[in-house]
């Protein structure tokens, strides 16, 4: 708790330390006019019941300027809460995103109780240090007023400042409690919160929007989200009415010990004990203890609560890296024998059945290596493996003899080019959606020429550009409809096979890379434009180390080695013509395909 204010305040310090200064000092300053201002009021009164009208220039004059202050410390103060809460945003989403990216492989954001731990993170990253922030700062400036107060109110009964104060402890107990609860039921609830925004968006989704549709699910998602959204509202609700009865008892318990005091001090005013400036001054006091007593447990609450919903955040920020990294790692070397598979056994989590049962296969530098098999038979799993987003559970890939354990990730991914069977279709101009395949780092996209004839040479490559150089503004066409430009051009949509071409482009941006894999490049294209992709693929891979999975058994034929992958195990490998010749899985699924395409 303390750890989780101290890493709000130092978020704070860090990212403008002025403004966190003068927003305590405007806290502090707001908590003590209060107070002056009733003994101003006080001296005001009793000088006029007393007839002092001389002496009465000075301390009105304090009174008025009492209340310029507080109007000028209140929004004084709401510019700097804005401006720090501005830059404190900033500075946290900085952290998350830059932790997010940290996470070099993928079976941390593939648990689910990962995800609702990034949910929160995302969703309390910057109203939590606000709410921390506030909390604090308003806190100070409450505690200010209240120890103002109730020295005003020692002064005239000692009793009535101890009941005030002992009539706070079950308010800042209360409101800890409660704020427990709250934190409690909204980590319970983000389960059902996600699956909520997951139909939400089913619905307005662009891509889900033909299936969604022509099957008619607008209504069964509709339906859908809206179970949860009553689950989660319930759940609210009975959160409201507990923190509603509480509050309203304890809020009845302090009217009452302050109506005893107002009966007390009237008496005391008449038997001539309080002068009408202590009546004024008792008055302000008894309000203002009570004010700051409820705006105290009520920022204790929400601190309590922020602090909870902080900690997935930094939990997020400070979690170990998912894939471990020697402290000294060797430098990853240019690939020059090759890449093996050792043993390999895989499963994407204890819960899971093994997709790859001891996987023995190596990648000789300058060979291409095909994967063939039935659907599910772990090939992309093997793939993910070369890229090391997954370590293997058992067993090892070695990189030229190094296990890739042993690497910097980072650098091994520079090393790689690929697409992958589910590709991304960014929503970014063309230029941009190729460019991406060579970025340095953390660098924008180089516009320059350079940049530009090499995303056209690969765009020719890929056989996309004339497609691209067609469009309205050749390459720098927004390929969305999602966004659009100060002209209101709202770009162009590509076909599928339009786009697995662009894809294809992004990866011979970085065809000078060791390894180049394959997943399934050619599934979306017509006939013609397939054999064509597969013959400047097989042109291209010649004499490089590639990876290639496809269905399409011709288009794997001039590989130099097939790897058949059955129930995640290596049941054959050989040349297309060996394979043929020996009457197993190969040669059964080549024989189906071809009949496919006989004459009848
Ligand atoms: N992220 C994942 N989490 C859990 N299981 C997974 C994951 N990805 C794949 N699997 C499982 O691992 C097994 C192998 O899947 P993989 O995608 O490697 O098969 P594949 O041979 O590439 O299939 P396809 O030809 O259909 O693309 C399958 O049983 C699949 O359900």
């Amino acid at each position: 708790m303390i750890g989780g204010a101290a890493t709000a305040l130092g978020v704070a310090w860090r990212a403008a330390p002025a403004l966190l200064l003068g927003h305590l000092a405007a806290g502090a300053l707001t908590g003590i006019v209060p107070v002056a201002a009733a003994w101003f009021t006080k001296l005001v009164l009793d000088r006029l019941v007393a007839g002092r009208t001389d002496d009465l220039v000075w301390p009105a004059l304090a009174l008025a300027a009492a209340g310029v202050l507080t109007i000028v410390v209140v929004q004084g103060s709401q510019y700097l809460s804005a401006e720090l809460e501005r830059r404190v945003a900033m500075l946290t989403r900085d952290r998350l995103y830059t932790a997010t990216g940290r996470m070099a492989g993928l079976a941390r954001l593939e648990q689910p109780a990962f995800q609702d731990r990034l949910r929160m993170a995302q969703l309390h990253s910057d109203s939590g240090p606000r709410l921390i922030l506030e909390s604090i700062v308003g806190g100070v400036q409450s505690l200010i007023t209240l120890l103002g107060f109730l020295g005003s109110l020692a002064t005239l009964s000692l009793v009535l400042a101890a009941a005030a104060l002992v009539a706070a402890v079950p308010a800042l107990v209360a409101e800890i409690q409660l704020s427990r609860r709250r934190a409690t039921m909204l980590t319970a609830l983000s389960p059902t919160e996600r699956r909520q925004f997951f139909y939400a968006d089913l619905m307005t989704s662009l891509d889900a929007a033909k299936e969604i549709r022509l099957l008619g699910l607008s209504a069964l998602f509709r339906r859908r989200m809206l179970t949860e959204f009553a689950h989660v509202n319930a759940e609210r609700r009975r959160m409201d009415r507990r923190e509603f009865g509480v509050q309203g008892l304890l809020g009845i318990l302090g009217a009452a010990v302050a109506g005893a005091g107002l009966v007390w001090a009237i008496l005391a005013a008449g038997r001539g004990l309080l002068t009408v400036g202590d009546v004024a001054v008792f008055l302000a006091a008894m309000a203002g203890t009570q004010a700051s007593i409820t705006a105290i447990a009520g920022r204790l609450g929400t601190a309590h609560n922020a602090l909870l919903l902080f900690g997935h955040y930094q939990e997020v920020t400070s979690a170990e890296p998912d894939l471990p990294c020697p402290p000294d790692p060797a430098p990853v070397p240019t690939l020059s024998d090759g890449i093996e598979l050792r043993d390999v056994w895989f499963r994407y989590s204890e819960d899971h059945p093994w997709a790859l049962r001891g996987i023995n296969l190596t990648i000789p530098f300058g060979q291409s290596l095909a994967l063939v098999g039935p659907n599910g038979a772990g090939k992309s799993t093997l793939v993910k493996l070369l890229c090391r987003f997954y370590d293997p559970t058992l067993g090892s890939v070695l990189w030229d003899g190094v296990d890739l354990r042993d690497m910097p990730v980072e650098q091994l991914r520079t090393r790689i080019g690929a697409v992958f069977q589910d590709f991304m279709s960014y929503e970014l101009t063309a230029a941009e959606n190729i460019g991406l395949g060579d970025v340095d780092g953390a660098d924008e996209l180089q516009p320059d020429t350079a940049m530009k004839d090499r995303v056209e040479d690969a765009a020719r490559r890929a056989g996309v550009h004339d497609m691209l150089t067609g469009l309205p503004r050749g390459y720098d066409t927004m390929l969305s409809r999602l966004f659009h430009d100060e002209d209101d051009d709202t770009g162009v949509l590509l076909s599928g096979g339009q786009w697995q071409r662009v894809a294809l482009a992004r990866a011979f941006l970085r065809d000078q890379r060791d390894l180049l894999i394959l997943d399934e490049p050619a599934s979306g294209l017509d006939a013609e434009a397939e054999h064509e992709i597969h013959t400047r693929l097989a042109a291209h891979r010649a004499g490089r180390t590639s990876v290639l999975i496809s269905h399409r058994l011709g288009s794997v034929r001039d590989a130099d080695r097939i790897a058949v992958l059955v129930d995640g195990r290596v049941e054959d490998l050989g040349t297309h013509r060996e394979l043929l010749g020996r009457d197993a899985t190969y040669a059964r699924l080549f024989r189906i395909q071809a009949n496919g395409y006989a004459p009848a």
